[in-house]
């Protein structure tokens, strides 16, 4: 999978030659390419902003850094899936980070100031498919932190990115529920036990009281997430719960 980001704070994205994703980016499963917005400005302060049309507060990024970037690194061939953070887009959510880690290029424009001039989204998407994304519904400084989370959601779910596979077996919102609890040695800490089931050594036992968890901290913290459930998923004890 190729990768590139499109920032004015490059360093910014620095967490991402760390851990995991810079082990898959120096063993070759991950092209990720970070480029500064300033390359691509011709005047002497490189402004990548202006005053906003119709006034108001704050400044707009201007186009013409923009349409220069992807002069350059997006051929007239082969195009990326363009992904623009911003606290108006489509709500980033697990089913979309799956649909993101079947794309072979993802290209990520990070905004900053009041956003991007609209017609960089709207000149893009006449050539690429441009999907605007939200993390939440808050309001960040800029698109890097948004694209982080986005970038980790979805690189973990690259085939050999994540060393054991069977961490994407059961984790939260992977069969639609939360996931249930976790716990390690000691057996005993600070008068806390680690429930027994888990030191029973029966499989069985632990898979359903994993389950049964999962289910009961849906409930408590995520009721929405029951609603979306398919009834189909849920077998006769679950819906004993
Ligand atoms: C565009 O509308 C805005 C209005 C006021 C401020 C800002 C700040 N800002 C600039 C670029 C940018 C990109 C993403 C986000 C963002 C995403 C999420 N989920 N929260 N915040 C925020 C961004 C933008």
């Amino acid at each position: 999978m190729r990768i590139d980001v499109v920032t004015v704070f490059p360093e910014y994205l620095q967490p991402l030659d760390l851990s995991l994703i810079g082990r898959a980016r120096e063993r070759g499963m991950l092209d990720l390419n970070v480029h500064d917005l300033r390359r691509w400005t011709h005047d002497v302060h490189h402004s990548v902003d202006d005053s906003p049309a119709g006034g108001g507060a704050g400044m707009v990024m201007k186009p013409q850094p923009w349409g220069e970037c992807f002069d350059e690194l997006i051929p007239t061939d082969v195009k990326p899936r363009l992904l623009v953070t911003s606290p108006a887009g489509r709500p980033f959510t697990q089913a979309m980070a799956h649909e993101l880690a079947a794309e072979p290029w993802l290209m990520f424009a990070c905004g900053r100031y009041e956003g991007i001039d609209q017609r960089v989204v709207d000149y893009a998407a006449e050539r690429m498919e441009v999907t605007e994304v939200s993390i939440g519904d808050y309001v960040l400084f800029g698109g890097e932190v948004a694209v982080l989370a986005i970038i980790e959601a979805v690189t973990r779910l690259v085939p050999g990115v994540l060393g054991n596979a069977a961490s994407l077996d059961d984790e939260s919102h992977n069969d639609g529920l939360l996931e249930a609890p976790a716990y390690t040695r000691p057996a005993e800490w600070r008068g806390h036990e680690v429930p027994p089931v888990l030191l029973s050594g029966d499989h069985g036992k632990v898979a359903r009281w994993r389950r049964d968890q999962a289910l009961l901290r849906t409930a408590q913290a995520r009721p929405d997430l029951l609603e979306g459930l398919d009834r189909g998923s849920l077998d006769k004890r679950d819906r004993l719960l």
